[in-house]
Formats: structure tokens, sequence, C-alpha cells
């Protein structure tokens, strides 16, 4: 059955009167009589193409008689064809306002459900004209309202206005691709027009399948031109007027910028990552409006380790904004979650930023390493580490070298430990890490901060290679730094130094006198003897290193040690690498920064500036370095200010991230270990030597079922943070190393229920935690603490000094033992031998009570010192 379409319904699709149609189809030879003739789809596809266009290829399709006709049509009609739909474009802009009015607002439920299908094209004005014409039951048909203008010849830019109706639900075989529903829109809107007709007609009619897959084509273009309509347009599009002689530029089709594959990463698999995406996409129109107004971040430079706010912070954008983006594509992160390197990647592309990711570190590498040789480099001394097997000799050693070559008389003799002393033989100075060789020198290794020139490897001549001495030797090789072995304990009988030359060599260390290249030196620490041709040995390896540094240049120095002292505060024992360290210099040291307030040297004396390979301690630092730390001069107090801060920053960063991080981390682990069970430890110690002893021995205490780890350990007194991050932690327990809590600290340790032990004796905390670890009752004494108070003025008696206290906490007990703590770190103990209250002799004194306190041989009694009295109180202990 061929298909046919009347006349009006033409009219009513291309929005023009019925009359026009008419004309236009007789002039192209049609035997059209009225409105309601009918005609061939073709036929009026070429009457559209004709009326819209002057198209004469349509025309083609026409039966041979009628192409005749319609040629001659067409070449006198074109300009009235232009005119028709230009006035159709400007009435349709008035269209809007009247539409309403214009139409017939009651229509059958048949009529509604046909809407529904597909949207309207409203004729505005037109149906002035021609809606006396058209009868009911044909808008009923037509699912579109044309908007039909009134004939004005005026040239349109605009072009004609579709105003869609709220429910634009097309059908759905409606698949054609964007691409060609937006040339049918521009181009081809008779023939859509027709096609939508034709396909109205048929759903009204009831038309079988088939038919329905016999006009699919052209219902798929129109289809596609509506819906594009109905997906890119609130209510209305504007079609631009082809016939126009000023037509506006039409803008191209901007390009869809290209997207990065879906990230593999762990929102891979989430269902809701493609929905997300789509939202995202509106998502960033919006952004890209919003950016226009503020700050428009191109570039950024971010951290690998980087949290959702701080990405916000570089981006100068909301926190929400991001956080919104990552939900939408299914990742539920909060502000201090990190961000991984595909949610970065994805974030830069939805805000168009360009993403460099950093070395953090380089914020704060204040040491300038140069490959170029400083002109003004001149010699000095080597800086030597001696290690060995536990009891060969490197004490003795040590106190040998230093009794032996240390001038008499300065200071009266009486030197310091310090971590570090400078010799001289020769005339020529040799420096020596004191410290107990192997942990220092690892430390340093750990931090990069090889200052040693020369290893000595102690072995004793009577005891042999051991597994430590094995341990140093392989220390010793990584370092690449010369090795001089020291054959200790010469002066014993049961010395055999060719059985040590004979197990070094086997672990590649040979003697010279062998035919190898390490200096074996016999020393007795007892006698002295060998001390001078050590000493000879290591000028001569370090001559040929040819050390080198310049005295004019910014110091450079190494923290070999480092405390926090009484009266002093923070200190570092420092070796010199380069340059000149003097008082009044502004200096960085990792995190802490200060003016270099003075410098004492190993003697215990004050110096005003200190050289190359020289060792000084220095004092000024806000706050404990840790060894291997670097020490730099810096320019100005602002300067050292700023790198200390970045590094702090850095540190705490590294410290929450691993708090947020660590607990999958920790369980996997746990789940790795099977059934091993860990004891948790916070540690607290007065100095950083205390420190790394403590952690190390506490970390070796395991056997195959529990294990100590320690989580968190520093230099300082016991502060909130330690006991809320204890109490946030299970199988947790808070130690102390010469430190005690005080006041808040205190009440808040008692509030969480946490457990804070505390010591003054090493080996007491190790029994401690191997009988806590063994389930054995180690501690055989307990302390009871009475209470605390703090030291609101001093003054002086015959008895002693006189501490004017206010009790804080519990009560202050007569005669019972008691301790100095000063800034949370214990200053003194010994015992409490006068407690008065207003001249009376008293037994106790309780909370809130003001007292006078006098602690046996202990003077050094400050404003602001807490003093706490304890009890011992044995335990029995139970196996
Ligand atoms: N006869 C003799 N005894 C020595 C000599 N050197 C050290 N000793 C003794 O060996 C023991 C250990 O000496 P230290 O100097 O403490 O050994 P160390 O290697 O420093 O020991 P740790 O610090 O525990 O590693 C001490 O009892 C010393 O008196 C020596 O040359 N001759």
């Amino acid at each position: 059955m061929i298909e046919k379409v009347r006349v009006h319904e033409i009219a009513k699709e291309l929005g023009i009167a019925s009359k026009d149609v008419l004309d236009k189809a007789k002039k192209m030879g049609l035997e059209v009589k009225s409105a309601q003739s009918v005609v061939t789809m073709e036929q009026a596809e070429s009457i559209a193409n004709y009326i819209m266009n002057g198209d004469e290829s349509a025309q083609v399709q026409k039966p041979k008689v009628v192409k005749k006709t319609s040629k001659k049509v067409n070449e006198d009609t074109p300009e009235e064809t232009k005119t028709d739909v230009k006035e159709t474009a400007k009435a349709s802009e008035e269209a809007p306002a009247k539409k309403e009015e214009a139409q017939p607002e009651v229509k059958p439920a048949a009529e509604e459900k046909q809407e529904a299908k597909a949207p309207k094209v409203e004729a505005k004005k037109e149906e002035n004209a021609s809606a006396p014409k058209a009868p009911k039951k044909e808008t009923a048909k037509s699912t579109l309202k044309v908007v039909q203008p009134t004939v004005r010849p005026v040239i349109k830019k605009s072009g004609l206005k579709i105003v869609k109706k709220k429910k634009p639900k097309v059908e759905e075989n409606y698949s054609i691709p964007q691409k060609q529903a937006s040339v049918s829109s521009y181009g081809k809107m008779s023939a859509e027009a027709l096609a939508e007709l034709s396909r109205k007609k048929k759903s009204t009619t009831k038309q079988s399948p088939t038919s329905k897959k016999d006009q699919g084509t052209k219902l798929d273009i129109f289809g596609g031109s509506l819906s594009d309509v109905s997906m890119d347009m609130d209510d209305q599009v504007t079609l631009l007027d082809l016939n126009s002689t000023e037509r506006a530029p039409i803008a191209p089709e901007e390009p869809r910028k290209p997207r990065a594959p879906k990230p593999a990463g762990r929102n891979a698999n989430k269902k809701q990552a493609p929905r997300g995406r789509k939202v995202s996409r509106d998502k960033r129109k919006k952004y890209a409006k919003v950016t226009h107004e503020e700050e428009v971040v191109t570039h950024v430079e971010i951290p690998e380790d980087i949290r959702v706010y701080e990405f916000a912070e570089k981006l100068k954008r909301p926190m929400s904004d991001i956080i919104k983006v990552l939900f939408d594509l299914g990742m539920m992160m909060t502000k201090n979650d990190f961000l991984g390197a595909d949610e970065i990647e994805i974030l830069s592309e939805e805000f168009g930023v360009e993403v460099t990711i950093v070395d953090p570190k380089d914020e704060f590498n204040y040491v300038e390493e140069t490959e170029v040789e400083d002109i003004n480099a001149v010699e000095r001394p080597p800086i030597i580490t001696i290690m060995g097997h536990v009891d060969h000799g490197k004490t003795s050693l040590l106190d040998a070298i230093r009794k032996a070559k240390v001038t008499e008389g300065e200071a009266g003799g009486i030197t310091q430990h310090i971590g570090a002393y400078t010799v001289e033989q020769n005339n020529k100075a040799i420096t020596f890490i004191d410290t107990p060789g192997h942990a220092a020198f690892s430390s340093m290794r750990q931090r990069g901060t090889d200052i040693t020139d020369v290893v000595v490897i102690v072995v004793a001549a009577d005891d042999g290679v051991k597994p430590q001495t094995l341990e140093v030797i392989n220390i010793a090789k990584e370092s690449g730094a010369p090795v001089i072995v020291a054959l200790t304990k010469m002066d014993k009988e049961t010395a055999n130094p060719d059985l040590v030359k004979g197990q070094m060599a086997e672990h590649g260390i040979s003697p010279v006198d062998w035919g190898g290249d390490v200096e074996f030196v016999p020393v007795s620490s007892k006698t002295g003897m060998g001390i001078d041709e050590l000493l000879e040995n290591i000028l001569l390896t370090a001559e040929v290193l040819e050390l080198k540094a310049n005295p004019e240049a910014p110091a450079k120095a190494a923290v070999v040690e480092s405390s926090l002292e009484k009266g002093r505060g923070p200190v570092a024992t420092v070796i010199v690498q380069n340059g000149t360290l003097k008082v009044g210099d502004n200096v960085v040291c990792g995190s802490s920064y200060g003016r270099v307030k003075a410098l004492v040297n190993e003697n215990g004396k004050q110096i005003k500036s200190v050289g190359p390979s020289h060792t000084s301690v220095v004092v000024g630092l806000n706050e404990v370095p840790a060894a291997g730390e670097i020490m730099m001069a810096m320019n100005s107090d602002k300067e050292a200010k700023e790198y200390a801060h970045k590094r702090y920053e850095y540190e705490r960063n590294k410290e929450l991230s691993k708090s947020t991080k660590s607990t999958l981390e920790d369980m996997t682990s746990m789940i790795a270990e099977g059934k091993l069970k860990s004891l948790k430890v916070v540690l607290k110690t007065d100095v950083h030597g205390s420190l790394e002893a403590i952690r190390s021995s506490l970390t070796e205490l395991r056997n195959d079922e529990v294990k100590i780890d320690v989580i968190s350990s520093g230099v300082g007194g016991i502060t909130e943070s330690d006991v809320e991050l204890v109490s946030n932690s299970e199988n947790c327990v808070l130690l102390g190393f010469n430190v005690r809590p005080t006041g808040s600290v205190k009440a808040l340790a008692k509030q969480r229920n946490v457990d804070i032990r505390t010591y003054s004796i090493i080996y007491q905390l190790l029994d401690d935690m191997t009988g806590m670890l063994t389930g054995m009752m180690a501690p055989k004494f307990t302390e009871e603490n009475t209470g605390q108070a703090e030291v609101k003025d001093v003054f002086k008696s015959p008895k002693g000094m006189v501490a004017g206290c206010l009790v804080v906490d519990g009560r202050l007990i007569r005669g019972g033992l008691v301790r100095v703590i000063r800034e949370g770190v214990v200053a003194y103990e010994g015992e409490l031998v006068s407690l008065k209250r207003f001249k009376e002799d008293v037994e106790e004194i309780g909370n809130g009570y003001e007292c006078g306190v006098i602690i046996s041989n202990y003077n050094d009694v400050k404003v602001g010192d807490v003093i706490e009295t304890f009890k011992k109180v044995e335990q029995k202990v139970s196996l």
C-alpha cells in the first residue's frame, strides 16, 4: 500500500499555510485541489524540499511529466520560497508568548498519548489564518504544533524556533548518531518533518510492524533530530535559517575532550562509576563557569603523598568540589584521605589542571651538594669510627687514645663524654666518634650521613672473630671506607694475632703482611702498646684519601649525639664537615633550628668557633635533633626557621599518613605472621642515645610467638598526644625512660586508663618488658606515686634550698623518695628531707595546699619544676 499524506498536514509540518503548499504543489505539476488532497510520501517530500530549499534534485523523484513542470516552477519561485521560510522564522521568534492562546487547549486523551511520544513544533500565529481550515481531527494526528508566521518579508537571522513540550519522549528506535541528528536540524528539515509526519500517521492508523520498519530510516533521522533537541535544550531550540543571506556563523561543534581510560585502580570495578562519570561531565561545565570568576589554576606541583584537602588547597577550590567529583566516580574519600596516582590523574583531568609530582624533600633540602671542587679547600683531619664485637675493647681503646693524646691541663684534665673528640698525633689532628660505634654508624648511614673516613675494626686477639665482628665487617665493606684492624688485648698471654688474621682473611679482610691490603695493628689499651702505631696508620690512610674542606664556607656539620640537657635545653654534639661553625650563627638542623648560643668542646671549654673535622657541643637549638642530621649555617634566622618548619610539616604529615594508612598494613602483616601477638610500645626518653639503645633492644625482644612493636618514640617529656596514641591503640603501653608525666598529661592518662611505665635504669625496663612478653612477673618492686606538687617559689635556708610548692595531685609524703621533674624530664631523684606547712613539720600534705620542701643534696630546684613523692612497694613474684 502506498503511503499518502494530505496537503494540510505537509503545511502544518512545514509551518506554512496550506494554501502556499497547495500553490507550490500545483506549480510542481501535481494534481492537488485543496488542503484535503492527498499526495504520495515521495511527492510530499519533493514538495517540502522545493518549498524549503528549492531543491531540484528532490524533484527528480517525481514522475517525468511533473518534473518538467516543476523545473519551470523552480526557476520561477526561489525568491518566494525563501521569503516563506524567513517569514516562518521571524514569526516563530514572536511565537512563545502567543503559543498558548494560539493552540487548542483541550485535547482528547488519544492526542495526549500521541504528544507524549514526540515533541511538538508549535505553529505560531498561523492558526489565526489556518485554524479554521484545520479540522480538529487533523490536529490530533499531528504531534507537532507548527508555528505559523504571518507573512513578513523581513530577513531573519535566527531561523526557526521550535518550542518543545515538556514531554519530549521519543520512540526507542531513535538511535541515530548525534552528528546525523544535528545535520538534519539544519539542512533536512522538510524530509525529516515529513518522515515524522508519516511516522505519526502510521502510529495513529496502527499499521503493522513491517510497515513501521519500512520507514525506519526516515523516522530515525527525524527522531534523532528531535532527541537532540530534547537532550540539549531545556525548552526551545533555535534552528538557523539556511536561506538567510546574513547567516550567522555556525559555531563548529566543539570536539569532545578525550577522556583518560578508566583507571584500573581500586575503584575500577565499582558499579557506581559509569553513572558517576556522566554526572561528573555535567559538573565539569559547572566548574568551568566557576573558574572563570575565581583564580584559575592551570598547573600545580604536588608531593606524591597528598591528602584530599591539600589537593583542594593547591587547586584553590573548595574541598567539597574535590570530594564531590571523587564521590561521583564512586570513590568515597574524606578530606584526610590520601589521593593515589589514579585519583590525581582523574582529578587533574576533571579540573583541567596540569599536575607535576615533586619530591617534597626538595623543599627543605638545605644541604647543597656540589660536585665542583672548592679551590679554597684545605686539608682536614680524618674522622674515625671504632667498631667491634662486644667486650673486645672499643671503649678501652678510645679511652687509651684520649688519655695518651688529649693535652693535659685543659679544663683540669677532666674530659667530658660528648660523643666525639679530637686528638693530636705528630701535630696532626684525628677525630674519633666516641659513641657505641656500631649503632651510631648505622643510624648515620641510614640517614645518608656518612661522615666516617676510616673504620677501625677492633678484634680481641685472645677471642678472635665473633658474630658482631662479621656484622661490622659487612657494614664497613658497604660503606666503602678504608679499614684498619686493631688487634686488642695484646698484653694477654692468650693473645693469638695470627689466628685472628687468618679468620679475618677468610672474610675478605687480608693483612698487608700476608699480601693483603688491610693494616693489622696490635694494641693494648692496658699498657698503651701500639696506640701510636695505630694513629700513624690512620694518618697514612687519611693521606691517601686527600681529605679536604673549606674553612671559609658556610658551616655544615653532622650531629653525632643529641640530648635535652638540664639548664641548657636541647644540645647536639656535632662534627664539622665543611666551613666553620661560629657562635651567633643561625642554623637549621632537620626540623630544629636556632642561633648558636654557645659552643663547648670535649674538654668542657667554651669556644668561639669550630672548624672542619673538629667537634663541639652546640647550644641554642629549639629542639633536640636526631643523630645523623646535618646542621647547616643559614644567612638569616628566617631562612633557618622556614627550612625547619617545612621539614617539620613533612615529618608530621608522614607520621599522620602512617597512622591513617597503617591499619590495613598492620592487619595484613599480622595475618602473614600467623599467631604472632605483638605488644605495642610508645617510648619516650630524655636523650637520643638512650632512645636508640632502648628501641633497638626492645625490637630484639621477640620469640616465635610474641614481639614488641615500637609504634612511636621520641626524645622529651611524655605529652598528651602520646597518651592519646596509646589509648587509641590496642595492647599498647607507654614507656618513659628518665621522663615522667605531669599535670594534664597525668590526668589524661588516668582518664583514658593508659598505663605509663617509667624507668631510670635500662635493664629494669627491658626486664619488665621481657616479663610482660613471657608472662613472668619480672618486676620485684613497683612504684607507688603518692602525689605531685608544683614549685611556685624557691629560697635559701641553712638546711638547703627550699622549694615553695602547691600540691596539685595526691599528697606529698615525708621520708619517702622524691624526684624533680623539669619539662617532663626527670632532673633529679633523691630523698625528701623536710616537708613543712607554715614552718611546721608535717608528715604529709594534701592536694591544693602549699608547703615547703627540701630535697637531700639538691639545691638546683627551680620555679616551674614538679616535685613528685613516691614509695617503692615490693611485689610478690608469682609464676
Ligand atoms: N688485658 C686487657 N684487657 C682489656 C683491654 N682492652 C679492654 N680490656 C678489657 O675488656 C673488657 C671490655 O672492654 P671494653 O673497652 O668495655 O669493651 P667494649 O668493646 O667497649 O665493650 P662494649 O662497650 O660492651 O661493647 C674490659 O674489662 C676491659 O678492661 C686490653 O687491651 N687488655
